[in-house]
């Protein structure tokens, strides 16, 4: 299975282990298809790469996975990633598959022997898996930690990403108490760089992701939210003759083009759309 990960023959840097610029976008290109790194993608995997705990801020769609998937293409040995949902992990397991990299995960909805395979691969002392994909409740079991506390005493644990880390804080619109558990991974694998990735960190959770995860003096980075493709104007409502008149002058300015209207109420969405058919415009509405 790991026949087709591409082979990293020389080490570009003068230290041992670092792995340059080039090495890296070849290895982005052969697997991902990809012709560059984007935003911050490069640097958060070279301070990975060289052991330094990283906090990574970046917009939905950004690229964040990235910043893990090409470390575990480095070396031999395991990338455990925390994801709070089993559809995201099923979901990221399946493409990396399709690109022949070895993933998988470990989640309730398995049968025991397909769990046994992968824990039979991951303790064999030469594990073709290269990221795994578990969640924060199986991270909080002593089953678990005690096996990948063995995995880490033969220096296979290469990076723990925890994706989705706002979800660690108390502060943050998503807490999930399951994440608090991820705290003690600092202390169990002193030596193995943290990755926390986010999109969605104001200041204070940011804090609090840092300090709740106890990364050590980590490279913070924070990519751009600005969409140079995606243009925002206020119209106030108060201020308009006949707001309805206003949406429909505005979606016929358009052109030939699909757009999402989101209201408030229910009532205003059947308004809304009534108004919007009479004026000759093809409309659904949608509840939540
Ligand atoms: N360097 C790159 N060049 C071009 N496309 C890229 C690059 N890195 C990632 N992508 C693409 O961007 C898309 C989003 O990537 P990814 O799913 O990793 O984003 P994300 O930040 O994890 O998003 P989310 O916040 O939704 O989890 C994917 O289709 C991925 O293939």
């Amino acid at each position: 299975m790991n026949k087709s990960l591409l082979p990293l023959q020389s080490n570009c840097g003068r230290e041992k282990n670092v792995i340059g610029k080039e090495a890296l976008v070849k290895l982005l290109r052969w697997h991902f298809g990809h012709s560059d790194f984007r935003g911050k993608q490069l640097e958060a995997i070279e301070a990975v790469l060289s052991g330094r705990d990283c906090f990574c801020l970046m917009p939905t769609g950004g690229g964040k996975s990235m910043c893990y998937q090409v470390p575990a293409l480095t070396k031999p040995g395991i990338v455990l990633v925390v994801s709070p949902l089993i559809a995201l992990m099923e979901n990221q397991v399946s493409t990396l598959k399709e690109k022949r990299i070895p993933a998988e995960f470990l989640s309730s909805t398995q049968t025991v022997l397909v769990k046994n395979k992968i824990y039979e691969d991951i303790e064999s002392g030469k594990p073709a898996v290269r990221l795994l994909y578990v969640t924060p409740e199986l991270i909080a079991t002593s089953g678990f930690m005690s096996k990948m506390t063995k995995i880490h005493a033969r220096g296979l644990l290469n990076l723990i990403a925890v994706d989705e880390a706002h979800c660690i804080s108390s502060w943050g619109h998503d807490f999930r108490p399951s994440y608090r558990k991820l705290s003690s991974l600092r202390s169990h694998f002193p030596n193995v760089p943290v990755l926390a990735l986010t999109a969605t960190a104001v200041p204070k959770v940011q804090k609090d992701v840092i300090e709740s995860l106890n990364l050590q003096n980590p490279l913070v980075l924070k990519s751009s939210f600005n969409r140079p493709n995606i243009y925002y104007e206020v119209r106030y409502k108060d201020l308009l003759d006949d707001p309805y008149a206003d949406v429909c002058k505005l979606l016929k300015s358009c052109g030939n083009v699909c757009a999402i209207i989101y209201c408030l109420e229910r009532t205003m969405c059947d308004d809304l759309a009534i108004h919007i058919t009479s004026s000759g415009i093809s409309c659904h509405i949608m509840l939540g």
